[in-house]
């Protein structure tokens, strides 16, 4: 007898120890993603940040939840507040909060509590170079990734930065875990491409990272 117990992704795909690719996670969610989004960018607008090396990253960031992640000439952060505005951030939409635990839960992470969500917004060209997360004081919670829009490419590591990388498709309703032994891997992504394109988003690509801080 066929079992149709716990709705399962499509596929789910072994990236690394402890990283899973589950495609089309968030696929039937998508739009209501979309727009939160947009309800958030109206509080805490998209900006380009600068890195301590003077360097203004390529994609565009805004931040919800209890912290945000910020990024100036004197360093690398999580801020509890919009350094824009001086307001929080804010709040994670109850949608996110919940698809990120289910998503962490259907990788093996049980009981994720994300206290910031990191959303990226790529155009033609946008990039993030190979870097790990580690601004955070919990490594023992993993970073869950959901992608919208259109596709890029995903590079995956290892501890070290000169370790060779995998590459994956992440499209439209794409998730992305990875935490345990490959908590602090290096990952990134290549430029997005000329033609990279989603019906909803056009040549703009959106990425969330749901992160535990403290
Ligand atoms: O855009 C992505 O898929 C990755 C983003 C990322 O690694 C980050 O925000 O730290
Ligand atoms: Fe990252």
């Amino acid at each position: 007898m066929l079992d149709l117990g716990a709705p399962e992704p499509a596929t789910k795909q072994q990236i690394g120890p402890d990283a899973w690719l589950l495609k089309g996670f968030a696929l039937s969610d998508a739009d209501a993603l979309l727009a939160a989004i947009e309800q958030i960018a109206a509080q805490a607008p998209f900006r380009h940040q600068v890195t301590p090396g003077g360097y203004t990253m390529s994609a565009a960031m805004s931040s919800c939840g209890a912290y945000g992640w910020v990024t100036d000439r004197h360093g690398y952060r999580y801020s509890p507040q919009d350094p824009q505005s001086n307001q929080p951030w804010p709040a994670i939409p109850a949608l996110f909060a919940e698809l990120a635990e289910r998503a962490a839960h259907s990788a093996g992470f049980a009981h994720f509590a994300p206290e910031a969500c990191l959303i990226n917004r790529y155009t033609t060209g946008a990039r993030m170079g190979l870097h790990q997360d580690k601004d955070e004081q919990d490594f023992t919670a993993p970073i869950v990734s959901i992608s919208l829009g259109a596709p890029i490419t995903f590079l995956f590591g290892g501890p070290n930065r000169s370790d060779p990388t995998s590459r994956w498709l992440l499209e439209h309703g794409d998730v992305v875990v990875w935490g345990g032994v490959s908590r602090l891997y290096f990952h990134g992504v290549s430029p997005l491409g000329k033609k990279a394109s989603h019906p909803t988003t056009g040549a703009v690509r959106y990425n969330l990272t749901f992160r535990k801080v403290r």
